[in-house]
């Protein structure tokens, strides 16, 4: 079954060549990209859809978010408007209500904030462990997540829980809870930050996670300068996350891990991403993190929602490209490239078009996921020009209309 998806006013392919085609057309066969030109080129096919001179981009690429939770944490963002700061202890808080939760409400709690995310023209999510925090509710969040979203990542180093010793819940982590979540996880993150886990701590957890075969992520420079950025780099991390607080070491080490990678070509390898979290910077009023800065010194940026209850209660993803273009001086090109290619790259699923299914996903070409995204909009600029209005008109997700 092939659909032709038509008169597209502006078609944002945010492919290697960065295409950007005017009066265009897409074909999805099945759950791919089979075609993509101008309009007047396009083959014939089974079925057509006329966007009416709309723009299409891919779907959204959230590639950090923490959807398994209960409760609500009004209380604490209503302090934090009044003046407190943001601390990781709040974690504790969510801990209590999940672990009060039934696996049935956690589940059905979870796929409501997929929809949301989708509904906003997100096509494929990461999602993170790290409010169970002891074996049994970890394992149950790390399950419940590989039902509802395309990556999950263990989080279990999110707080040390009230009483326990810091060491020993480390060496926790880093054992029985791993082998226990390990199959149903991809990645592994720790929350490196004053009040959460040291340096040393993180690295425990990340080399134990790294020989379990897990791949790595850090929440680092969230709160202030601090080891997160250096550990990440240093242990080949996909991503780090945050980072408000950078020290120019910082941005050059994240540059330098990009130094074997062909961006025109996608091939090479990769470094560590680093992933900007507006919305989170925003509802904690910690300064945005320095994308203009991260770009220009050559870093391969990501734009992601960090939706949770504490410090970022929203999967905008819409909220967050506006953002970084009113506020952080991005391009509208450069922003919607980190929330589709760039969490893409985040995930390593900027590459693949095998028949096996090994599909890429943040980017519109052939072969690539049939993930598509269509504005109620002529172009993408729409997005930064119409901040907060509902723009999302339909969503392709894996080839089928998800809205
Ligand atoms: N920084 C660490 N973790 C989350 C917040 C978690 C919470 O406060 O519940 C974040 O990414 O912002
Ligand atoms: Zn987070």
């Amino acid at each position: 079954m092939s659909t032709l998806i038509t008169n597209i006013a502006e078609l944002m392919t945010q492919d290697l060549e960065h295409r950007v085609l005017k009066d265009a057309a897409v074909v999805v066969e099945g759950e791919r990209i089979s075609w993509i030109g101008a309009a007047a080129d396009a083959p014939a096919a089974d079925d057509a859809v006329d966007v009416g001179g709309r723009a299409v981009l891919p779907g959204w690429v959230d590639s950090h978010t923490h959807l398994l939770f209960a409760g609500d944490r009004t209380a604490e963002f209503e302090a934090r408007m009044a003046g407190e700061s943001y601390a990781a202890g709040g974690i504790a808080v969510t801990m209590n209500a999940t672990r009060a939760t039934s696996d049935f409400d956690l589940t059905r709690l979870a796929l409501g904030r997929v929809d949301e995310a989708v509904s906003q023209g997100t096509t494929y999510l990461e999602t993170k462990t790290g409010y169970g925090l002891d074996v049994e509710h970890e394992t149950r969040s790390a399950r419940i997540a590989s039902t509802v979203a395309d990556q999950v990542t263990y989080l279990g180093a999110h707080l040390v829980p009230a009483g326990q010793d810091p060491e020993e819940y480390t060496s926790l982590v880093c054992g029985p809870m791993l082998d226990a979540v390990r199959p149903f996880v991809q990645w592994a993150d720790v929350f490196c930050e004053e009040g959460a886990f040291t340096a040393e701590q993180s690295r425990r957890v990340l080399l134990a996670c790294r020989d379990a075969g897990l791949g790595l992520r850090v929440h680092g420079n969230q709160l202030g300068e601090g080891p997160g950025v250096q550990l990440a780099v240093e242990l080949g991390a996909a991503s780090v996350d945050h980072v408000n607080y950078l020290a120019t070491g910082d941005v050059d080490a994240l540059a330098g891990t990009w130094t074997g990678w062909d961006a025109g070509t996608g091939s090479g390898s990769r470094g560590t991403v680093a992933t900007c979290l507006p919305a989170c910077d925003l509802s904690t009023r910690q300064p945005l993190a320095p994308a203009r800065a991260l770009l220009d010194a050559g870093v391969q940026l990501a734009l992601a929602s960090n939706c949770n209850p504490g410090t970022s209660y929203t999967s905008s993803m819409a909220f967050c490209v506006a953002t970084a273009v009113l506020q952080m001086r991005l391009s509208v090109h450069e922003a919607v490239r980190a929330a589709t290619y760039g969490g893409a790259l985040a995930l390593h699923k900027d590459t693949g078009n095998d028949a096996d299914g090994e599909r890429a996903v943040g980017s519109i070409a052939v072969g690539h996921r049939a993930d598509l995204h269509v504005l109620n909009a002529p172009s993408a600029t729409h997005l930064a020009y119409r901040p907060g209005m509902p723009l999302t008109y339909a969503v392709w997700r894996a080839g089928k209309q998800a809205r």
